[in-house]
């Protein structure tokens, strides 16, 4: 395992406070109490164990911090997401596999019923788990028109479980996450916002940034308490859903991941990863 490490320091000059791990970096603005957290996982940002151990432990210091919001976004050139990390899926290990889903289950709980607003600045490419990534934060402000962004698991032979399906509805309606399931088609920026999977669009991830601010800013004067109650209610029956039924979600998929069909499709589709030019796998998969 990567040796992990977690350093704190401010900087006196620009009232920030930083949080670091290896994979993750925090930066809380003083003034405004927001963080600003950067994945920073080359090549992808894909989501593997230890990635989503390291977010759960950040979400769970910004809210011990009482941090008054917080943006997401990549540290990478043009990936925000790659989803979950596919080595985790493919010939899995079951007892690893059972660990990885439930800190899945896990990491979604934090981020979907974090006590502060959130908001994903997308920046670069967000298929399947990395646009599920952006769909469990509050607001999303995609950047540029060249990412694409969607959920893309039906091409890899696999299909999104019920609460992470559920999530999808809640931000673009039942017949509009249908046909994006069912066809994972990735969507274009312009696209993407048409359908609703995201709030806003910008040229550059500094604008994105500042929209960002923006859409944190409009809690300024709402209650903490009036805002984590409004949104629990909002998502009670899919959080519900899941920690009543959680142990059947991790014993189906650890059965399902490991049986000879779904096997060769994820070999099939890491061969399709590592054989077409950069970039040409997204652009197929429209
Ligand atoms: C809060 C919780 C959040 C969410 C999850 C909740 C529930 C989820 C439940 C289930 C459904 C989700 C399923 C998935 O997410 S499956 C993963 C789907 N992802 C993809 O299909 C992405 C595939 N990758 C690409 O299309 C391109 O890599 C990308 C456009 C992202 C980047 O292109 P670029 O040209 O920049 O890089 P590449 O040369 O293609 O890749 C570099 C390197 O990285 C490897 N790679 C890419 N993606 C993954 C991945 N998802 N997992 C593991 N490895 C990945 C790729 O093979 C290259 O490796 P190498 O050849 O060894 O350098």
């Amino acid at each position: 395992m990567l040796r992990r490490y977690i350093s704190y320091t401010t900087n006196k000059f620009t009232n920030c406070r930083h949080v670091s791990q290896s994979m993750l970096q925090s930066t809380v603005d003083e003034k405004s109490g927001i963080a600003t957290v950067t994945m920073n996982k080359p090549p992808v940002n894909s989501l593997n164990l230890e990635f989503l151990e390291e977010i759960i432990t950040l979400l769970n210091k910004l809210q011990k911090d009482k941090v008054r919001g917080m943006i997401l976004t990549s540290g990478l050139q043009k990936v925000f997401c790659a989803g979950l990390d596919i080595k985790e899926l493919y010939k899995p290990n079951p007892d690893r596999l059972t660990k990885f889903w439930t800190t899945l289950q896990d990491t979604w709980l934090s981020l979907y019923t974090t006590s502060f607003p959130t908001v994903s600045v997308i920046n670069g490419h967000s298929p399947a788990g990395g646009c599920m990534l952006a769909m469990s934060c509050d607001y999303r402000v995609m950047v540029g028109q060249n990412y694409r962004i969607g959920f893309n698991e039906a091409k890899l032979g696999i299909f999104a479980p019920k609460w992470f399906q559920n999530t999808i509805i809640a931000v673009i309606g039942q017949r509009k996450a249908e046909v994006s399931l069912t066809t994972g088609k990735m969507y274009t920026t312009d696209e993407a916002l048409q359908i609703g999977l995201v709030d806003e669009t910008c040229a550059d991830a500094d604008s994105a940034l500042k929209k960002g601010t923006h859409f944190l800013n409009n809690f300024q004067n709402i209650s903490p308490w009036a805002y984590k109650m409004t949104k629990d209610i909002n998502r009670q029956s899919t959080i519900q859903w899941l920690i009543d039924n959680k142990q059947k979600d991790v014993d189906f998929t650890v059965e399902y991941m490991q049986s000879p069909g779904v096997q060769k499709n994820l070999e099939l589709y890491l061969q399709s990863l590592k054989s077409l030019p950069p970039l040409k796998l997204i652009s197929e998969i429209n």
